[in-house]
């Protein structure tokens, strides 16, 4: 292990002081936990002011929520939507529709929510049961309610830098990393994992901001070359402890989007939390982290629904 070179003193930002640790093999300085869910509800305190202010002129932002089926971890995800909402001043209304629902009863269903005037924002709950293509079920909810931002013309809007939704989990971290005021011009930002709804959207937003972006994805050859690289990390694969501290850059900014059950029954990212945390300049917790941020833009996307149908 070399010894440091440079006093202490020296050691001015968080991001210095990180990578000197690391230099000096010490573990002893951790990553800063990023409060992923004190932010969420600053944004959610925010949308319930704008909610108000909308609702004195007569509309109360309407979020609809359909789900298929009886998968366990959507019946919490969808419990918590609607109770956010609720909290917020959002109307709720959650469609409950049995695993067997054909896919044309639920193209029908989603027409009927198009055309309802109280709803401003529509969220068909994924995955849909393997009898649906979920692209078609997508494609049939009107762009300008589809407030989870996964529509074709939303991802193309998306593309082009002049978005009508933001999808809410990359949203949500956009937000994180201007609350931890992580500079994103010409910082090399490094995503793993490239779905449609996390990935390539989260690439799409931090080239925006002027990050220079790599996307890997399960065939990317040497990934730890590529997340070593990292000034900001995020990582989206389903693939508990993908990555770990060793594969960190000292001083990152290292956000887990990951949400997995160990065999314990504990729910872990996709980042080994303990020992990239010793590397990381900051890092999001699972839970506590990316999870309630998604939740808090949903409510940000049906609001600004809610306040565009205003203006036509
Ligand atoms: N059309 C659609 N849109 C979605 O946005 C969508 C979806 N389908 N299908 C499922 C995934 C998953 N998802 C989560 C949102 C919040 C938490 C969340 O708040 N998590 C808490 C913990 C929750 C717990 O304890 O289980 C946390 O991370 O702190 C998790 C997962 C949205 N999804």
């Amino acid at each position: 292990m070399s010894t440091s070179v440079l006093p202490a003193a020296h050691g001015g930002s968080s991001h210095q002081q990180a990578a000197q640790r690391a230099q000096d093999g010490q573990s002893a300085g951790l990553g800063r936990i990023i409060d992923g869910k004190a932010l969420s509800e600053a944004i959610r305190a925010d949308v319930a002011r704008r909610a108000q202010a909308l609702a004195a002129r007569g509309v109360v932002p309407g979020l609809a929520v359909v789900l298929i089926g009886d998968n366990p971890a959507s019946q919490v995800y969808v419990r918590n939507k609607a109770a956010a909402c609720e909290k917020a001043g959002l109307n709720s209304r959650v469609l409950r529709l049995p695993a067997d629902t054909s896919e044309q009863a639920l193209l029908e269903v989603v027409q009927e929510l198009n055309r309802d005037p109280a709803v401003h924002g529509i969220l068909v709950q994924l995955p849909l049961p393997p009898h649906m293509d979920a692209a078609k079920v997508i494609e049939t909810i009107a762009a300008a309610k589809d407030v989870d931002g996964f529509h074709v013309s939303n991802a193309g809007l998306l593309m082009t830098g002049k978005p009508l939704f933001r999808p809410c989990t990359p949203y949500g971290i956009m937000k994180i990393l201007e609350s931890e005021q992580v500079a994103l011009r010409g910082a090399e930002a490094v995503v793993v994992g490239a779905s449609n709804i996390v990935g390539k959207p989260m690439a799409m937003l931090l080239l925006a901001a002027g990050a220079t972006v790599t996307l890997c994805n399960s065939k990317t050859r040497d990934l730890g070359a590529q997340t070593r690289r990292a000034d900001v990390l995020v990582v989206a694969t389903g693939k508990p402890g993908i990555v770990t501290g060793d594969m960190v850059k000292p001083g990152a900014t290292v956000i887990d989007v990951g949400i997995n059950r160990n065999a314990e029954g504990k729910l872990v990212g996709d980042v080994d939390f303990e020992s990239a945390r010793k590397v990381a300049g900051a890092i999001t917790p699972v839970p506590g982290g990316v999870g309630p941020m998604t939740i808090a833009m949903l409510l940000v996307n049906t609001l600004e629904a809610a306040e565009r149908s205003l203006q036509h």
